[in-house]
């Protein structure tokens, strides 16, 4: 779907890309990046709206510096900033850029109602866009992008300035467009947390480079890891040391990691799991000191402590689906504790 090779964007000051290479297939892809990344302006060069300084890139096998428009007439593009016109209504916004894009008048009512129903903007749909909500504009800029049918959608940000729940919805709007549609997305976001849920593949830049292109069960594997939290007793006023000393002695390997940051950080011993057995030891182990066993779970990676320094060599990092900030940190943050290590 797109290609980059040695891709740099240097403007009088800064670098805005330098020397990127990317290769994106079908599917969902998340480019998650702090503000000042790069990602807005990697978009504009694959609309060929940009030129890079040097590099290539090709969208849909078309070459951005000769092929812009071609590759816009077959690619959806929404800007992250408010550029909406007031005073007409979605419907005649949305038909005027199906026109633009090609579409004869019947057909660009037509896949304009289908788009705006899409998004959820069916009701609303005549009401001039001055008085819509940030939710209803982002969903207006969603299906102008959608109207002519394209086989890749570019979405910058498309969840800025959105509360949880319009949030919510957005990233279930874009996942729906490759389930229903099978049109293929590049979705952009500083935060992690939310790319984890809605893409196949995440793509992390920083400072214009890149830090890591992989699948998001890659980023997100299952670990040989067990998170066990323990009660203390009168016996054993530190039972989560107890334990420890207890479990090492048995020949269990205890991982050096922490919880920084999450419920129950430092009660949470992280071991590895050897196998079915880790589980029965810890159990009679706890039983043994008479200790209350609070939970024993297996941990996944979530994308953010893939970036935390605290991750490194320590699978242990992660959370079982209770409390970990999907927001921890932005990837430049991340990005800047990967490069450190
Ligand atoms: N036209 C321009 N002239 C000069 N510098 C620019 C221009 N466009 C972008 N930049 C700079 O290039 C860098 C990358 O900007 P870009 O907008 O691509 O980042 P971004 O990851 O999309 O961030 P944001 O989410 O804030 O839009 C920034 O330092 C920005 O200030």
């Amino acid at each position: 779907m797109i290609a980059t090779e040695s891709l740099s964007k240097r403007f009088p000051r800064v670098t805005a890309l330098d020397r990127l290479s990317l290769d994106i297939g079908p599917g969902v892809t998340g480019l998650v990046g702090a503000n000042g990344a790069g990602k807005s302006t990697l978009i504009k060069i694959l609309l060929g709206l940009s030129p890079a300084t040097e590099g290539r890139a090709a969208v849909l096998g078309l070459d951005v510096a000769t092929s812009g428009a071609e590759i816009r007439e077959r690619v959806g593009y929404m800007p992250e900033h408010d550029c909406l016109p007031p005073d007409v209504s979605a419907t005649e916004f949305v038909v005027h850029m199906a026109r633009m894009s090609g579409l004869p008048p019947t057909a660009a009512r037509e896949r304009t109602a289908d788009t705006l129903r899409h998004v959820g903007l069916y009701e609303e749909r005549y009401r001039p866009i001055g008085g819509y909500s940030t939710g209803m504009k982002q969903r207006v800029k969603l299906a102008q992008a959608l109207v002519h049918d394209p086989q890749l959608v570019l979405l910058d940000e498309p969840t800025n300035g959105l509360d949880p729940v319009g949030r919510d919805e957005m990233l279930g709007l874009i996942r729906r467009i490759h389930t229903d549609f099978g049109i293929s997305v590049l979705v952009t976001s500083h935060l992690l947390g939310e790319l984890e849920r809605t893409c196949d593949h995440v793509v992390v830049i920083d400072g214009g480079s890149l830090l890591r292109s992989s699948s998001t069960k890659d980023f997100t594997q299952a670990t040989a890891t067990l998170a066990v939290e323990v009660t203390d007793s009168d016996a054993h006023p530190d039972g989560t040391g107890a334990l420890r000393t207890a479990l090492a002695a048995a020949g269990v390997r205890i991982h050096e990691g922490t919880e920084e940051g999450l419920p129950g950080a430092g009660h949470i011993l992280l071991l590895e799991a050897a196998g079915e057995e880790t589980y029965d030891t810890v159990r009679d182990t706890v039983a043994d000191l008479g200790l209350g066993l609070v939970r024993m779970e297996q941990r996944r990676h979530h994308i953010a402590e893939v970036f935390r320094p605290a991750a490194a060599g320590a699978a242990a990092a992660g959370d079982g689906g209770h409390g970990t900030d999907d927001e921890t940190g932005t990837a430049a943050a991340a990005g800047r504790e990967v490069q450190a290590r």
